[in-house]
């Protein structure tokens, strides 16, 4: 079997003074797709992000593509959703903008040619907002906000996407568009790990769930059956962001 794309082995990091992983073995293998689940606060998105660089281990280790994270450079074969809350920043931009910035780390120069802007067209057209692209994002809801940042993250190709709640606070429609733009990624063999709440209308494309409690793997193996996290013993996770359904929180603002 070729080497795992993505692979932590005894992974511990702390934020602020608290151990938030404590040794956490997660290894997914090409076109995968594979489902961190847990309560709340169990180190999910901290996994996620150690993944990606953006929380240093403070021991165990990453390897992505078969390379040492802090020797990998080849960022554009990934492409990242970070969980909604954390995308905020206030500048106004247009669907087309924010996407186009998913492709930047495939243009030469920082400048998108024919072929980068027509897989930019691609990516917004994949998430069904073509109508829209011209839209600053401010104007849109939650759901399609959440679209956005998944064809920014589609927009560079990637052959592993990394998405971290991907459908909380997003609208069935929307919902049912992310399913589907998922089920096309995944035909095509990208490779997937995902932060769920639980697996809802992704559970027919999970391989593996992988489960985290108080930073430690407690399960690892096939997807709990039916009503996803909440069959697990132990269940505790809250759904924060149910109740911003209907704000326009946002992406930019
Ligand atoms: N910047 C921070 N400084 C200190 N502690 C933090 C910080 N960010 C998160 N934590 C704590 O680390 C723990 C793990 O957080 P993390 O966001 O990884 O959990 P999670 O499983 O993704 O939770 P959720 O389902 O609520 O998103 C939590 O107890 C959280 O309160």
């Amino acid at each position: 079997m070729s080497e795992p794309v993505i692979s932590l082995r005894g992974a511990q990091a702390s934020l602020g003074s608290r151990p938030v992983l404590r040794g956490v073995d997660l290894s997914v293998e090409r076109g995968e797709v594979v489902a961190l689940l847990g309560a709340n606060g169990s180190g999910k998105s901290t996994a996620v992000r150690s993944v990606i660089g953006q929380v240093p281990l403070t021991s165990g280790t990453i390897t992505l593509f078969g390379t040492e994270l802090r020797r990998f450079r080849r960022w554009s074969r990934i492409g990242y959703v970070p969980q909604r809350t954390t995308a905020a920043s206030g500048v106004p931009a247009t669907v087309r903008e924010v996407v186009s910035s998913g492709r930047l780390s495939r243009a030469r120069l920082g400048l998108l040619s024919r072929t980068d802007r027509a897989a930019v067209d691609r990516a917004i057209e994949l998430v069904g907002l073509t109508d829209r692209a011209r839209d600053s994002v401010n104007a849109l809801s939650g759901g399609q906000h959440q679209r956005v940042l998944i064809a920014r993250a589609l927009a560079c190709e990637p052959e592993l996407l990394i998405m971290d709640e991907p459908m909380a606070g997003v609208d069935l429609v929307s919902q049912e568009i992310l399913a589907g733009t998922l089920r096309e990624q995944v035909a095509a063999g990208t490779t997937v790990l995902l932060v769920l709440h639980e697996l809802g209308a992704l559970e027919p494309l999970i391989d593996r769930a992988v489960v985290l409690r108080d930073g430690c793997v407690v399960h690892d193996g096939p997807p709990p059956q039916a009503v996803g996290q909440h069959a697990l013993p132990g269940h505790d996770h809250v759904h924060p962001h149910a109740a911003d359904e209907s704000l326009r929180t946002g992406l930019l603002t």
